[in-house]
């Protein structure tokens, strides 16, 4: 099976690299000034820099040719990929479509399966998530993630894992793809606590109680608890609440410590936040880490009326 990967972001330039050990990869890029200062320096000197892209990569702004290939990976924003499938469905569809990113879409509150299943109804769409930052990928450096597709896929399993790679698969695409979202916005939060000097067991406190309430609207909406608890959910949530890798972590700090933050970083818990608190009041689920995070993301709040109101809710069961 041909890969492409569609987006050369940090994420999808290192699956590229990644994939590239096991047969031929495509890596699009949007702007052709881009492709071709990659194709030149073979670095995304822009998205990744320090990552040497193997000479079997192939780097190219031709959306025609990279989609030929049967696997196309969606490595882009997750508030970009409605846009992107609605204006290139007739090409994506019939492919094998798996998204990359995480997060809700906030115009529809839907995550990426419901997206490309309502642009591309003849695609088969899948997520790749779990813990990983891009660096480590393109390092080689071991690391797990979860493939989560309706119907089980053995074979896309063992298309997209590598020597370093390693796929587990599932068929619960709700708890895999609301994992991957939800942890995001625990992780700005985790980030905020840092940043306002609470310290180390504030955040343990507020990660417990933040997958409490990323279970609780999982479950919900049709998850399964073992999803939520392994590499997409717990697994994530861990890794991106405790390094200063994670972006949505540093977008935290930046608030909780008042620092200023480029507006140009992905962040894909600033968006998700609302989207998921809006999905939490539509459904009766009680969120108030990603109530108060959609708050401060939208200066309704501020850093400490935003700690006061959490630590004056009523005292309750765990
Ligand atoms: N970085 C990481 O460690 C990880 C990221 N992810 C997920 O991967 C997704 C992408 O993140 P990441 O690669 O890091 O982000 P980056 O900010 O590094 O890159 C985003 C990429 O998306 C491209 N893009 C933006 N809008 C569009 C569009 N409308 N059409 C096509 N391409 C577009 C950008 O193009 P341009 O360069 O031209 O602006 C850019 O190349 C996110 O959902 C993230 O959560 C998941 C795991 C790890
Ligand atoms: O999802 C990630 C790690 O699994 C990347 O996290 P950030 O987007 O916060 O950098």
């Amino acid at each position: 099976m041909k890969v492409a990967v569609l987006g050369a972001g940090a994420f999808g330039t290192a699956l590229a690299i990644s994939l590239s050990q096991t047969g031929p990869v495509a890596l699009w890029a949007r702007e052709a000034s881009h492709a071709a200062e990659m194709a030149a320096r073979r670095e995304n000197a822009r998205r990744l820099p320090g990552a040497p892209l193997p000479e079997a990569l192939n780097i190219s702004a031709d959306l025609a040719r990279a989609s030929a290939a049967e696997v196309l990976l969606l490595a882009m924003p997750m508030q970009q990929m409605g846009g992107f499938l609605a204006a290139h469905s007739t090409r994506l569809d019939g492919k094998i479509l798996v998204s990359c990113s995480k997060g809700i879409d906030l115009a529809t509150g839907q995550g990426p399966i419901a997206l490309i299943e309502a642009a591309c109804p003849g695609a088969r769409a899948a997520v790749l998530t779990g813990p990983s930052f891009a660096a480590d990928i393109a390092r080689g450096l071991p690391t797990a993630l979860t493939l989560a597709t309706r119907a089980d896929a053995p074979d896309l399993q063992a298309r997209l894992s590598t020597p370093t790679l390693r796929l587990y698969r599932t068929t619960d695409t709700v708890g895999a793809e609301l994992g991957g979202a939800l942890k995001n916005v625990i992780a700005i939060a985790a980030g905020v606590v840092i940043g306002a000097k609470l310290g180390d067991s504030a955040r343990a406190a507020l990660m417990t109680r933040g997958f409490a309430e990323m279970s609780r609207l999982a479950l919900k909406l049709g998850a399964r608890p073992e999803t939520l608890a392994g590499l997409s959910g717990f697994g994530d949530l861990v890794l991106t609440c405790t390094s200063a890798q994670s972006r949505n972590f540093r977008f935290g700090q930046a608030l909780g410590s008042g620092a200023a933050f480029d507006a140009a970083i992905t962040v894909e818990g600033a968006a998700t936040a609302r989207a998921a608190m809006e999905l939490g009041l539509r459904h009766g689920i009680e969120m108030p880490i990603t109530a108060m995070i959609a708050a401060l993301v939208g200066r309704e709040l501020s850093v400490s009326d935003a700690v006061s109101a959490l630590l004056s809710r009523p005292l309750k069961e765990e």
